[in-house]
């Protein structure tokens, strides 16, 4: 054996120029990627920089076009999932890949276990997991359905399932997007009690302080090449941010002092049920100012999606009164998501992918999803065509969705200029009040900046803003005012300049501590 097989011996995987191209896009560029076995390595780049792709390629979805992946110093042709599966390799997806009406079990088993899933292979599977969910904490209900549990506990079962079908080596993407900050912390001992036991964690993200304090090692990406690998400890926030983006990136938003005016958005005794009969708004009362950011921070699922979904038609009100603009929407008025769009409201839903863009679409028919009713456009879509795919291209370069193509379907754009496609087209139509959920999950670092200044720059012109978030730090540094809920009510209100994170940790948790009471009672009086 070579000295150089004997080093490569140490790397769980190891990739020498892998290359990938999708037509004319060149997503992967000679690639070389060393991962130490038993370390945390972190993969940071700009949305579209071909993260995905990279891990995609190792765990056999795509075949790369040249390139030599190494498992344990070894040579492996991944040429699909199940190979990939046999050399050690798991991977947990952005976007779950569960069966929702199944139960953990159930998901855990299927397709690991020959032909039909038999009793004895159930109560070993079960023996399995149960031993593997005390050894990483990854305790789970075993035999609830997938549809009822939390994306945290989701998160879980895909870990356990991985782990189930022995992976060494298990790659994450994205995986605390859509956690909470007590979620993200539970996943992030998991991680480091598997590192313990000898697995190898590969994890994409877009936080840079997960980044530093997860891992062990970092490899930075930009436009399809690998352009740094360095050791965490020797690194920092800053110095990832500029290796990603190629500038120097502001982490800070700079804003100056709201000028706040009149309420556009008011929203009085407003509740909500769902059709199961759980109470998710329970008598909201709050209105925000032309001129103002309001924050609403909360951990998710206490009634943050359902206001967004009222305000802006997806779901009717069905007690209480919304008035935007001048216009009342109650049980007696209701609007739909056009009709709520035409008087001027903006939305930026939460989850892009079941609210914000049709997969199929191409990019120019998904910028004008939504207001295709608008006189300017209501039955000219066709004739329109050749103005409505130039106008999408225009608005493409200006907020840098990548690629510039308009014809793409919105299906084959990265996760990231996903969202950057909705977020152009709604503040594109300039709207007076403008709805916003988790504007930068899955965003990089770059586009982060843009989209907070433009959020700000909406502030300035006048708007009413609306914000829901569940990063803290996103609400704390562009919100005005910020208002926590929980249980469907909102519990209180703190200025942006009192609040911290104890302050606004406490006040989700339904504690409103001592000195944000005493302001109120001064604002009262
Ligand atoms: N199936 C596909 N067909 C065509 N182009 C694709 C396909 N998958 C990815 N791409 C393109 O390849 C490039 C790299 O995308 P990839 O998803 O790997 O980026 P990423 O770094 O993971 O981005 P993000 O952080 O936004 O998720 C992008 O330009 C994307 O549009």
């Amino acid at each position: 054996m070579t000295a150089q097989t004997d080093v490569a011996a140490q790397m769980a995987i190891e990739l020498r120029g892998i290359d990938k191209r999708f037509g004319p896009v060149h997503a992967n560029k000679y690639i070389d990627l060393k991962v130490e076995q038993g370390t945390i390595h972190g993969i940071v780049g700009e949305n579209g920089a071909g993260k995905s792709t990279l891990m995609s390629i190792i765990y056999g979805f795509y075949e790369a076009d040249e390139g030599d992946i190494l498992i344990d110093g070894q040579v492996t042709k991944i040429s699909d999932s199940k190979i990939a599966i046999a050399s050690g390799i798991g991977m947990v997806h952005q976007h779950f890949m569960l069966i929702q009406n199944m139960t953990a079990l159930e998901n855990v088993v299927l397709g690991a276990e020959r032909g039909i899933m038999l009793n004895d292979s159930m109560k070993h599977a079960r023996e399995v997991l149960e031993r593997l969910s005390k050894e990483y904490s990854l305790e789970v209900p075993l035999d609830t359905p997938v549809e009822q549990l939390s994306v945290g506990l989701q998160q879980r079962i895909e870990i356990l399932k991985a782990l189930y079908r022995g992976a060494k080596i298990l790659i994450l993407d994205e995986p605390t997007g859509v956690l909470t900050p007590q979620e993200t912390e539970h996943l992030f001992k998991v991680l480091a009690s598997l590192k313990e036991q000898g697995t190898t964690v590969i994890m994409i993200t877009h936080k840079l302080q997960e980044i530093m304090a997860a891992t062990d090692n970092v490899s930075v990406m930009r436009r399809g090449e690998m352009v740094a690998h360095v050791k965490t400890s020797e690194t920092s926030r800053e110095q990832l941010a500029e290796l990603m983006v190629g500038r120097k990136v502001l982490l800070r938003v700079e804003k100056g002092e709201a000028a706040p005016k009149d309420a556009l958005l008011e929203v009085s005794n407003l509740s909500w049920t769902a059709p199961d009969g759980v109470l998710k708004l329970d008598d909201v009362n709050l209105n925000v100012r032309a001129g103002e950011i309001v924050g609403i921070a909360g951990v998710s699922g206490n009634g943050q999606s359902e206001l967004l979904d009222v305000l802006s038609g997806i779901k009717q009100v069905q007690k209480g009164e919304v008035k935007v603009n001048g216009h009342v929407i109650d049980k007696s008025h209701p609007l739909t998501p056009s009709e709520v769009r035409a008087i001027k409201v903006g939305h930026i839903p939460e989850d892009r992918h079941r609210m914000g863009l049709v997969n199929s679409f191409a990019a120019d028919e998904a910028f004008i999803l939504g207001y295709h009713r608008l006189p300017q456009y209501n039955g000219k879509v066709f004739s329109l065509r050749n103005e409505i795919t130039k106008d999408c291209a225009e608005k493409m370069e200006k907020w840098d969705v990548r690629p510039q193509d308009p014809n793409l379907k919105t299906a084959n754009f990265s996760g990231g200029n996903q969202q950057k496609l909705v977020i152009a087209r709604e503040m594109e139509q300039d709207p007076d009040v403008l709805l916003v959920g988790q504007p930068t999950r899955g965003v990089d670092i770059g586009a982060i900046e843009s989209i907070h200044n433009r959020i700000i720059d909406m502030r300035d012109a006048g708007k009413a803003v609306l914000l829901v978030s569940v990063e803290l730090e996103e609400i704390m540094s562009l919100a005005d005012r910020i208002l926590v809920m929980f249980d469907g009510k909102v519990v209180g209100e703190v200025p942006a300049s009192v609040a911290n994170e104890q302050i606004l940790g406490l006040m989700m948790a339904n504690i409103v501590p001592d000195e944000v009471k005493a302001l109120q009672k001064e604002a009262q009086a």
